[in-house]
């Protein structure tokens, strides 16, 4: 099988799936949790695939289970699989190497993300196809947000107005992310972080209640419902 989807796409799609998922507890790396009885990285793949943008995906899976992890994707779609690093970061790094050439944009997007919609890849993607150089989905946050000191104090109150939470998929001009890349320090906890480091403005889009991150016992639980109601 060629690691290629639509061969008219212009999207590669990277997905860090090489995590150890500390925060869900005991069970394995992340991404090969189970999800309705599949790993939480199939669902990821499989809507990734399902958006007519895209060209290829990069997985970058734990270092010991690229194997296995080329064999669980192999029915699903088209990709190639690569060894995550320590750092989600690192991760990001190994699947961008292994881009091939042509696509134009590249998305960097959670396997954790396991239910995200096709329909917000398309957006993303769409959104760098009209000219921005990088784009993130965010939503409003919700909740009202305390400064607390080490001994947990509150400090004061901030103002949420121009706050967002932020999610994957996450799009960039090709050039824009492997320049960020190169030049990246310590790890970040997103790419849309690293290229502002390069001064490069970062364009925001709505994202989705369905791209939750599964992070905790609790998302799964979510998760669970959502997949079980047709998402
Ligand atoms: N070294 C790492 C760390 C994270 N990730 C990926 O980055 C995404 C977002 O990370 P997060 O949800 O924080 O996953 P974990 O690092 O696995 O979570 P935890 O911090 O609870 O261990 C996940 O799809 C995860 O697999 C990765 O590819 N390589
Ligand atoms: C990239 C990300 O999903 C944006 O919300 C998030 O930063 C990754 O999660 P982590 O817990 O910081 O690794």
């Amino acid at each position: 099988m060629t690691a290629q989807l639509n061969p008219r796409g212009d999207v590669a799609v990277l997905v860090p799936a090489a995590g150890a998922g500390v925060r869900l507890g005991p069970g394995g790396p992340k991404a090969l949790r189970l999800l309705g009885g599949e790993p939480l990285l199939v669902h990821a793949v499989r809507r990734i695939a399902a958006a007519p943008s895209v060209h290829t995906v990069v997985v970058a899976a734990p270092a010991a289970e690229v194997d296995a992890v080329r064999r669980l994707l192999d029915p699903v779609a088209p990709v190639l699989v690569v060894a995550g690093g320590a750092e989600r970061q690192a991760s990001v790094a190994n699947a961008l190497a292994a881009v091939p050439p042509g696509p134009a944009i590249v998305l960097v997007h959670d396997a954790a993300r396991a239910l995200t919609p096709s329909a917000l890849v398309e957006a993303v993607a769409a959104a760098v196809r009209a000219g921005h150089q990088a784009v993130i989905p965010v939503l409003p946050v919700v909740d009202t947000i305390k400064e607390v000191d080490a001994d947990g104090v509150v400090l004061g109150t901030v103002d949420r107005s121009a706050l967002r939470a932020v999610q994957t998929p996450q799009g960039f001009r090709r050039e824009v992310l492997a320049a960020a890349h190169a030049a990246a320090g310590d790890p970040l906890t997103d790419d849309a972080g690293l290229v502002e480091q390069q001064g490069v403005p970062v364009f925001c889009v709505p994202g989705s209640e369905y791209a939750l991150k599964v992070t905790r016992p609790f998302d799964l639980t979510l998760a669970e419902q959502l997949l079980a109601a047709g998402h």
